[in-house]
């Protein structure tokens, strides 16, 4: 499975440097998850990212909050973990309930600390190729079409989705990477004609089964970034499969990748912050 396979290499890497970073720091790399509410499926994503700390190496330290928990209040525990420096990276899991101001309480995470790489900041560097971390499920889709011998330069990329965490970092490493981007969103007219012109197809829609076979240019390559419930992705699987080049699937396909970035990133943040190479 293509995004199983890559995130485990990816994975490997980042359990060697964390034995590295022992060895140098006597410390541990750790990563501070922040989860606020009962949505279940949140409460999975960050069992996953927490389990995944453990086999890694990776400590990570949990910090739940009620539904009921203010804006101030999120934007606090964020900034008590911020001037911690046993923690070397901080997730903030997405989305917190309605009436918080997530902007306000991503921004809240300093950039050196933003292994998810949500902040506006963090945002800026990576559309301008400055250091900073860029937004896991994006940056994993890039390893994942490099893996994967796709070359963006000079192709038609459509990104379907404008969300500040995944379409909106998408159409910026497209770009970064010499593709012409497209993109799509709810207010788009005639999706179905513009997909039809796409080398590379983007889905972050997060609407089960919403881009169909037929939409789609024979040979293209479609990545689908789709995470709803009982793992179906935004792309009708069997539909696409026959007219695309590369279709990742759901699961193992951007998932795993997303976890493996920010295992990835949470142990380079850790050298950074510790000075080391
Ligand atoms: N702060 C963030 N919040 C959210 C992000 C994010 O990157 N940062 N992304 C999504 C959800 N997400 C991680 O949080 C996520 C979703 C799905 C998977 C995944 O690996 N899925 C598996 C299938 C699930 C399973 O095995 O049970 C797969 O696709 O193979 C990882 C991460 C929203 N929020």
């Amino acid at each position: 499975m293509p995004g199983t396979e890559s995130a485990r290499e990816i994975m490997a890497c980042a359990a060697e440097r964390t034995v590295r970073f022992e060895q140098q720091t006597g410390e541990k790399p750790c990563l501070a998850t922040v989860l606020v509410g009962d949505d279940p499926a949140s409460a999975t994503y960050v069992r996953m990212k927490r389990n995944r700390c453990a086999k890694l190496g990776i400590e990570s330290r949990h910090v739940p909050l009620p539904a009921s928990t203010t804006t101030e209040a999120l934007v606090a525990a964020i900034t008590e973990l911020a001037d911690d420096p046993a923690v070397h990276g901080i997730l903030l899991q997405h989305p917190v309930p309605g009436h918080i101001d997530e902007r306000a309480a991503f921004d809240a995470i300093p950039v050196g600390k933003d292994v998810d790489g949500v902040g506006s900041s963090s945002f800026a560097a990576m559309a301008f190729g400055r250091d900073g971390f860029a937004s896991c499920t994006p940056a994993g889709i890039m390893r994942l079409l490099d893996a994967y011998g796709v070359d963006p330069s000079g192709k038609h990329a459509v990104v379907i989705g404008r969300s500040p965490i995944l379409g909106k970092p998408m159409a910026m490493l497209l770009l970064a990477r010499d593709a012409t981007v497209t993109v799509c969103h709810s207010k788009t007219g005639d999706l179905p004609s513009i997909v039809r012109t796409a080398d590379i197809v983007v889905a972050a829609v997060g609407k089960p089964e919403f881009v169909r076979g037929e939409w789609l240019k024979p040979g293209a390559v479609v990545v689908d970034a789709g995470y709803n419930e009982g793992n179906v992705g935004d792309v009708a699987f069997d539909e696409a499969g026959t007219r695309a080049q590369l279709l990742t699937p759901v699961p193992g396909g951007v998932g795993p990748m997303t976890i493996a970035l920010l295992m990835e990133q949470t142990v380079e943040a850790a050298f950074r912050q510790a000075g080391l190479p």
